[in-house]
């Protein structure tokens, strides 16, 4: 590992980890079983890591295609969306054995671009997710191919991983590839391309590096790639691309080391939104902590924990702006509270791993996370005299 480039995976609490058509299904000839157990395998060691995974995993139409012993990809949209319906009952079947023997369940998630742009849709599908991530449980999505017309079809899984990772507001989009990242030009033509192994998300100049579209069982090419981590970089989340062969490739990159290319999404995001924050004139309510959580917020810029949460004021949604304020009434910051004041209410000075004991799920293990808030400047402290 080099010394002065720690991978951006070791901080993410929330992963999206997106598997392209060829590595899942091995060059189109049927899921490839090992392949998947290995991935299983290594996200289990990501959930005890107490980081939430939710796996776009592409393969549907290729696994479709092996079993009805098609060799080539069909070219009408029926052809494929009756390849994909065959599929992706292999796959599902693949990863729920394969999360089954590490003790982990699954779920099938389906969606299109209108569940997307749909706001109700969108707010039941990222519920449902959150919901999900908080019992434990590994989603994996897939684009519904069945019932999508050629107009609104998505088509590729690197859009489909980038618009999951702004619906839940992942830290990391991992896309792992057949390649080992992006180059300079496609290696496969270019074998002296250059490798790029960080570059800001969203430069023109990596569209112009991606190219068109990539081999014959996958769809997108690097493009698409380089779009997502442009689209995840919306929402603060950074995209790794990195190659899906490459041994704990997962586990590693949560241990900091740089693997693959990696995109990283500017803090623009960030303080636009901290900004926001500042600026936000009413504030819906107000949290007392006790020292010890003013001090961690003040001082160890640390999320702020229900544990540290002695009295709430004020009635307030989810997504709301609220107020923290030490034992005095100073305001020491503020920020997007993950519950309502109910249900803030029900879960003062408790730890974490009892929200979902006592709210019956858990959304998020903070009341409030660190990037969605801001510290209030305090007056210095005069020393003692
Ligand atoms: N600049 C580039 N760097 C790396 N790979 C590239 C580049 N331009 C195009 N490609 C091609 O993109 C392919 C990966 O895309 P794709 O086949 O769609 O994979 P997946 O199924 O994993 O989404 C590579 O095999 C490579 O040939
Ligand atoms: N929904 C399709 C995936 C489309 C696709 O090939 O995506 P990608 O892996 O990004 O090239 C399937 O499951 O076959």
């Amino acid at each position: 590992m080099s010394a002065d480039h720690v991978s951006v995976v070791s901080e993410a609490r929330r992963i999206v980890v997106k598997v392209g058509s060829s590595l899942v299904t091995n060059e189109g000839k049927g899921v490839d079983l090992a392949a998947v157990d290995h991935w299983a395998g290594q996200i289990a060691e990501l959930r005890a890591q107490q980081r939430e995974v939710v796996l776009v995993s592409s393969g549907a139409i290729a696994e479709g295609m092996a079993r009805l012993g098609w060799p080539r990809r069909p070219n009408t949209v029926t052809e494929l969306q009756a390849a994909a319906a065959v599929g992706q009952m292999g796959l599902i079947q693949a990863y729920e054995a394969a999360f089954g023997r590490h003790g982990i369940r699954t779920a099938q998630i389906l969606l299109t671009h209108e569940d997307l742009s749909d706001r109700r849709r969108y707010l039941n599908a990222r519920s449902t997710l959150y919901t999900l991530l908080s019992l434990g449980v590994v989603p994996i999505v897939n684009e519904n191919d069945t019932v999508v017309t050629d107009e609104i079809r998505l088509g590729d899984n690197d859009t489909l991983g980038a618009l999951v990772t702004n619906l839940i507001e992942a830290n990391a989009l991992i896309i792992l590839t057949d390649q080992p990242g992006l180059y300079s030009a496609d290696p496969r033509k270019h074998p002296d391309a250059t490798f790029i192994s960080v570059a800001q998300a969203g430069d023109p100049a990596l569209e112009a590096m991606a190219g068109g579209s990539g081999s014959a069982i996958g769809t997108g090419g690097m493009l698409t790639k380089v779009l997502a981590a442009k689209r995840a970089a919306n929402s603060g989340g950074h995209t790794i691309i990195a190659s899906g062969r490459e041994p704990k490739v997962l586990q590693r990159l949560a241990q900091g080391e740089p693997i693959g290319s990696e995109l990283r999404a500017s803090m623009h995001t960030h303080s636009a939104r901290k900004r926001w924050l500042a600026n936000h004139l009413r504030l819906r309510g107000r949290i007392t902590l006790d020292d010890g959580a003013v001090k961690a917020l003040t001082q160890g810029r640390r999320s702020l924990l229900p544990i540290g949460a002695i009295a709430v004021e004020g009635e307030f949604e989810r997504g709301d702006v609220v107020a923290c304020v030490d034992r005095s009434g100073a305001e020491c910051g503020r920020g997007l509270i993950n519950y309502s004041s109910g249900d803030t209410r029900r879960i003062l000075r408790q730890p974490s791993h009892k929200i979902a004991e006592i709210l019956g799920s858990m959304s998020d293990q903070e009341l409030m996370h660190r990037d969605n808030m801001i510290v209030t400047p305090r007056p210095e402290q005069s020393p003692p005299t």
